[in-house]
């Protein structure tokens, strides 16, 4: 095994407590001694388990978890050396999907102990203090994750429901946007800031994204009549643009200022506590395990 002191940072209760079954699994698949367990308690036990992993100097820092986990422990090694892999146990897990690692638990452990994956650089996202590896949103998906975050069942079913329900309850938010490739200012449906190309579950709607180019892949849907909006859902699902509302377009830097109460960061909800939002693209800023 190339790794000699590999942290696994473990959210027990990830995916329905799957976490618990894979604490059994590494303690059966790794040596004792090249390998050390923390399981976290809570939001936030993840990052700080991480900063104290690099300063015992692990070699390889493993999260084991949903994205809400993932995005913690990718957090504190952003322009570290250590690299990261992922052990993907959560519902969504669109960067693991990304970078093609094993939605097997076990699988994936195996390719960690087997060293089949390459380490790469990768691009992350800063929305004024808060890091995003996969995406972020406003409007309609933040809605979706809103609504998600509240129930009980985590999974693709539930997530259907968030988003019949959604369409209820959602109003669309005032937003003005700049950047160097578009200035817009109105109400819009959604606006979704994609790094990689996959939102969770294999859903894209932005399948060029690339986790390598220096750039977000940006989607703003004007304020448009639900009709629109569902016609607009499924130029998502063709990858067509099929209407003049949706906008796409590529950009490193935005400044946003909006009326809008809460956002979707990497499929987690978050409440704003500013008008206005300085998002930026860090370049080559994470080493990452990929297949
Ligand atoms: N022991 C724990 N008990 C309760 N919550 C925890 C514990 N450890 C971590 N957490 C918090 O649990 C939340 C959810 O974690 P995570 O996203 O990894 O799992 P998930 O919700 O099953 O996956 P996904 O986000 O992909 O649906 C995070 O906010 C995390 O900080």
């Amino acid at each position: 095994m190339k790794f000699k002191n590999i942290h696994f940072i473990i959210n027990p209760i990830s995916g329905k407590g799957k976490g618990k079954e894979v604490i059994r699994k590494i303690y059966s698949l790794f040596p004792k001694e090249n390998i050390k367990i923390k399981i976290t308690q809570k939001k936030q036990d993840a990052f700080d388990f991480t900063i104290q992993s690099v300063h015992e100097n692990a070699d390889l820092i493993v999260s084991c978890g949903g994205d809400g986990t993932l995005n913690e422990v990718a957090s504190a090694l952003i322009n570290q050396e250590v690299p990261l892999a992922i052990v993907p146990i959560g519902s969504g897990n669109g960067l693991a999907r990304h970078l093609n690692i094993s939605l097997n638990e076990e699988q994936a452990l195996q390719n960690i102990l087997n060293s089949k994956y390459n380490i790469e650089k990768i691009d992350c996202g800063k929305i004024n203090d808060t890091y995003f590896f996969s995406n972020a949103g406003l409007g309609f998906d933040a809605t979706v994750v809103k609504i998600y975050s509240q129930q009980k069942q985590r999974q693709f079913v539930g997530y259907l429901k968030c988003l019949f329900f959604s369409i209820f309850k959602y109003e669309p938010i005032k937003i003005s946007v700049n950047s160097k490739s578009i200035n817009y200012t109105g109400k819009i449906m959604m606006l979704n800031i994609s790094n990689s190309n996959c939102m969770g579950y294999g859903f894209s709607i932005s399948p060029k994204a690339s986790l390598q180019d220096g750039e977000f892949d940006i989607n703003l849907v004007e304020k448009c009549s639900w009709a629109m909006f569902s016609w607009i859902g499924i130029s998502f699902l063709l990858n067509k643009k099929l209407s003049k509302k949706r906008r796409q377009f590529n950009s490193s830097q935005l400044t946003i200022e909006t009326s809008a109460k809460y956002m979707q960061i990497d499929g987690e909800y978050h409440i704003l506590n500013s008008k206005r939002l300085q998002i930026s693209l860090i370049p080559n800023s994470l080493n990452v395990l990929v297949n």
